[in-house]
């Protein structure tokens, strides 16, 4: 059993729930036995032994002045690291846990993107959530109640991507929602005390945080659970992490277009299908400053659908773009803002270094110099740009900065050893420092005095740790050195000597050395304080620029790549004039292409040959909206986007198979999403849908979906499809019309002409797309051959017969359609099975009577081409019926 340090060490871990325990011992934080190998694995830090209680315990260790990076690497690796510090007191030193460090109360990280820890309860069906970023101090809360609220809630978090979540209780007790949580997101999950989630010291929390008037007032209880339990959370665990989160903003996700997590990840907003590639906020994102990149990134994930924010966006992207040569001087100037929110944080927890007060003072010393470049341009003074800027407290900036004005120049990274207030402050500040240089002035010139005065020739003065300052001679005049001389160490080939004066000096030298220290660093706390306290006005500030920048980046890009800007409107329309996909336009020669969407043409059947490029219409579509719902310029001659309430996506197969759910099943459980979130207002895109099941299973769902989406639903939906039979719908239902990507074949050789023109088409070019593929050639040769044949077979059957009238019925058992000459698939698809011949009325060598011969000629005129699969059931039941009735 350990004891001693190392069995002290175990005590403290047992009470704590982190996953390791950096403790303090004197100069360095040492971790113990598995804590110490998997730290040393982790950070490839050296594990030596220490023998406790008569075994022996692994051991690493980081000096103290070097915990924070190691901590943090270990903390963005997913570990919850819990620090004791030592104390000493009259009954010898005290260790104890001051802090415990997780990757959603981590104030330090370099990571330009939010670090959200997110927090969830449930009270009586609705769920509260609470998102918190510790490094700026944001921290925003919602609550959704009624149906679904379960996935709207797991929606609400992948759009936040948070770095560590916490569930309540009777989340916790969800099983379905808790492995939802472990799988889909990459966050950390804490099991954190539930006593923090109860209403009632929920409650309390945020009344101690943000004032017992505006804490929880219009929340509901579980939004305040998890808000309360977020602050709990944060406060028990990360010292002065809390300062900064000083407001609750509350939202209802009905501000934004709806985008559930596979549409975002379908989209490739902002992370690729398949992690290569570019993103549309990778392709649009030319932001100066980090926090700008932070707010392009939200804006992407969070459109809009308020118009009156909207065309203020639009406005100021357009003044931009308008006068570019102001933009570029903006955008240069923004290049040398710094994060003012973490540096406000940071203020606030008290962790700010002197470098990051100093970037505050440059930063804000930008302020004057971005509005009067804004206020000399008539374009921009007179938009919405200038605007940003009107709330600002100039007043408020030009005090912060003149107090800051003391911090130097240069400041070192340390804290304690002076250096960081300039001259001319403080005059007991600069009195201190003209005698510490008249000090240092003393040894500067001792080693010049001591060869004068004894007559050394190789005499010099020198300063280490142990040793102090002191004067070497070479051993071989060692023999002369005057009374006063006192040896203090022998070297190879020298002597150390110190004297009285010298002494005293010294002992002057380092009480000022200290002295100034510690006055520099008592300056450099209140103005750390100053700066705290001005931490909202630091937010305001920060938040204006990085509003700046992200218009200035939109409108960089529609500069650059000749985008215009949208009319938004609230009308049920989507316009759009030589359409060009924003990300595959950046390195392909794009083909553009109109779209026109409105009341009565509401759903698009795309059809066309495989590659033609029916999903990057399609996308195109939905990006073009998402961009104009983000106040972006967008890539058009012209566009009239109205406003949707959401955007829906099923695109591709993605194989899900490690999460134990078939490509079909993932494919059928996207559909049902949206079959019932999408509305009238909703952008619904349909990439091949039923194609993960046999062909009739198929197009019966995707038939059926398009009647739903169509009849009920009232969205405008884009739809690619290779069932050629869905095209048929367009006759039957009003607001339904196909259009196809064009591609022409001469030779054998089919050209992509990337154009879309009205009209279903029947030819997918698959097997041209396989030889592109580079698929062996007999294969290619074979599928051609098997093709044609198949293409016959089929022509024969449209025209009821060859030589012999074919009979196609719906085999119930089977669930498929089939001929009656050898049970061949109706649709060609494995024809080449053989099958017993069917007993039906056909063969019958008697003569049927005049009910059964009705029901045959219903068949045999029966239009497969123009009914619907679900109509042909109903009608073979029927058939069946009567014929039993006989
Ligand atoms: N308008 C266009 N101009 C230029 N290139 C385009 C255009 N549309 C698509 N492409 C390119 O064509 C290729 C195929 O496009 P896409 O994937 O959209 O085809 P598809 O018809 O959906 O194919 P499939 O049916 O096989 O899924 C892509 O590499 C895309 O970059």
């Amino acid at each position: 059993m350990a004891s001693g340090i190392v069995g002290e060490f175990f005590e403290l871990k047992a009470e704590t729930s982190a996953d390791l325990l950096a403790m303090q011992m004197g100069d360095f934080y040492e971790f113990f036995g598995e804590d110490a190998e998997l730290v040393g694995e982790e950070l490839d830090l050296k594990v030596s032994e220490r023998s406790s209680g008569g075994e022996p315990y692994a051991m690493a260790g980081v000096p103290v002045d070097d915990l924070t990076p190691y901590v943090k690497a270990l903390v963005e690796r997913g570990y919850r690291v819990a620090i004791a510090d030592q104390r000493e007191t009259d009954d010898g030193i005290v260790r104890e846990v001051v802090r415990t460090v997780t990757p959603g109360t981590l104030l330090e990280t370099d990571d330009a993107d939010a670090q959200y820890l997110a927090s969830i309860a449930r009270v009586d069906g609705e769920y509260g959530l609470a998102f918190c970023d510790v490094t700026t101090g944001r921290f925003r809360a919602t609550a959704l109640p009624g149906e679904a609220a379960a996935d709207r809630a797991l929606n609400e978090i992948d759009r936040f991507d948070p770095v560590e979540v916490l569930p309540g209780p009777t989340v916790r007790n969800d099983d379905g929602f808790l492995s939802a949580l472990r799988t889909d997101f990459e966050a950390r999950l804490t099991l954190h005390e539930t006593d923090v989630f109860a209403p009632g010291r929920a409650r309390h929390t945020l009344s101690e945080q943000f004032g017992e008037a505006t804490g929880t007032v219009g929340l509901s209880e579980a939004t305040i659970a998890a808000a309360g339990a977020a602050i709990a959370y944060i406060d028990e665990t990360g010292v002065g992490a809390l300062a900064s989160v000083t407001r609750l903003g509350t939202y209802t996700p009905d501000e934004h277009v709806t985008l559930d997590s596979t549409t975002r990840r379908n989209l490739e907003l902002t992370a690729t299908m398949t992690g290569g590639g570019r993103t549309l906020f990778g392709t649009i994102d030319h932001t100066a400053t980090s926090a700008g990149g932070r707010l392009l990134k939200e804006w992407v994930t969070r459109p809009l659908r308020d118009v009156g924010t909207l065309r203020k966006r639009q406005a100021a992207v357009e003044a931009l773009l308008e006068d570019a040569l102001v933009r570029e001087g903006l955008v240069e100037t923004l290049g040398e803002a710094s994060d003012l929110e973490r540096v406000a944080a940071r203020a606030v927890s008290g962790s700010a270094d002197a470098g990051s007060l100093l970037r505050a003072r440059e930063t804000l010393a930008l302020v004057p110099e971005l509005s009067e470049r804004i206020e000399g341009s008539p374009r921009l003074a007179d938009s919405p740009v200038a605007g940003l800027f009107a709330d600002l407290d100039r007043e408020a900036i030009a005090d912060l900065r003149s107090e800051l004005a003391a911090l130097a120049d240069d400041p070192p990274k340390t804290l304690h050893e002076g250096g960081l207030i300039k001259r001319g402050y403080d005059a007991e500040l600069d009195e201190l420092v003209e005698r510490l240089e008249a000090a240092r002035e003393y040894f500067e010139t001792l080693e010049d005095r001591e060869r004068e005065r004894h007559g050394f020739p190789r005499v010099t003065v020198g300063r280490n740790k142990t040793d102090g300052y002191y004067v070497q001679i070479p051993k071989s005049d060692s023999g002369g050195v005057p009374e006063h001389y006192e040896g203090i160490k022998t070297l190879k080939n020298a002597e150390r000597y110190v004297f009285d004066e010298l002494r005293e000096r010294e002992r002057e030298l380092f009480r000022l050395e200290e002295e100034r220290g510690d006055r520099e660093y008592e300056a450099f706390r209140r103005l750390r304080e100053t700066v705290a306290e001005r931490a909202d006005l630091l937010g305001a500030v920060g938040r204006t620029l990085a509003e700046l920048d992200a218009r200035c980046s939109l409108s960089a890009h529609a500069a650059k790549r000749g985008w215009t800007r949208p009319e938004l409107t609230d009308d049920r329309t989507l316009e759009i004039e030589a359409g060009r996909h924003p990300v595959v336009e950046v390195d392909t020669q794009f083909v553009p292409n109109d779209l026109f969407l409105d009341r009565e043409r509401r759903f698009l059947l795309v059809t066309g040959p495989n590659m033609s490029g029916k999903s990057t219409y399609m996308r195109q579509a939905a990006l073009i909206t998402l961009l104009a719902q983000i106040g972006s310029f967008v890539p058009a001659d012209e566009a009239t986007v109205g406003l949707v309430d959401g955007i829906y996506t099923r695109v591709g197969a993605l194989d899900e198979l490690a999460e134990g759910r078939s490509t079909f099943m993932v494919e059928m459980e996207e559909l049902s999403n949206i079959l019932h979130s999408a509305t009238e207002e909703s952008l619904v895109v349909l990439d091949e849908v039923g194609r993960g099941t046999a062909t009739y299973d198929g197009i019966s769902i995707a038939w059926a979906a398009t009647e739903y989406l169509h009849n009920e639903v009232g969205a405008f939906t884009l739809f690619a499809t290779h069932y050629h039979e869905l095209t048929a719908l367009a006759e039957e239902l009003p607001r339904v019309e196909n259009v196809h990507v064009a591609a022409t074949e001469s030779d054998g050789d089919v050209t992509f002409l990337r154009t879309v023109e009205p009209g279903p088409t029947d030819r997918s070019y698959g097997v041209h797309v396989a030889d592109l593929a580079g698929v062996p050639e007999p294969v290619v040769d074979r599928a051609g051959g098997v093709l044609d044949r198949l293409r016959e077979e089929r022509a024969i059957e449209a025209k009821g017969g060859g030589s012999e009238p074919v009979q196609t019925v719906f085999d119930l058992e089977a669930g498929e359609f089939r001929t009656d000459e050898g049970g061949r698939d109706a649709a060609g698809g494995d024809g080449a099975r053989d099958r017993e011949p069917d007993a039906g009325p056909s063969d019958s060598d008697s003569d049927p009577d005049p009910e059964t011969e009705a029901v045959l000629e219903d068949l045999r005129t029966a239009d497969l081409a123009e009914t619907s699969p679900v109509e042909l059931m109903n009608r073979v039941s029927e058939w069946q019926r009567r014929l039993e009735d006989e």
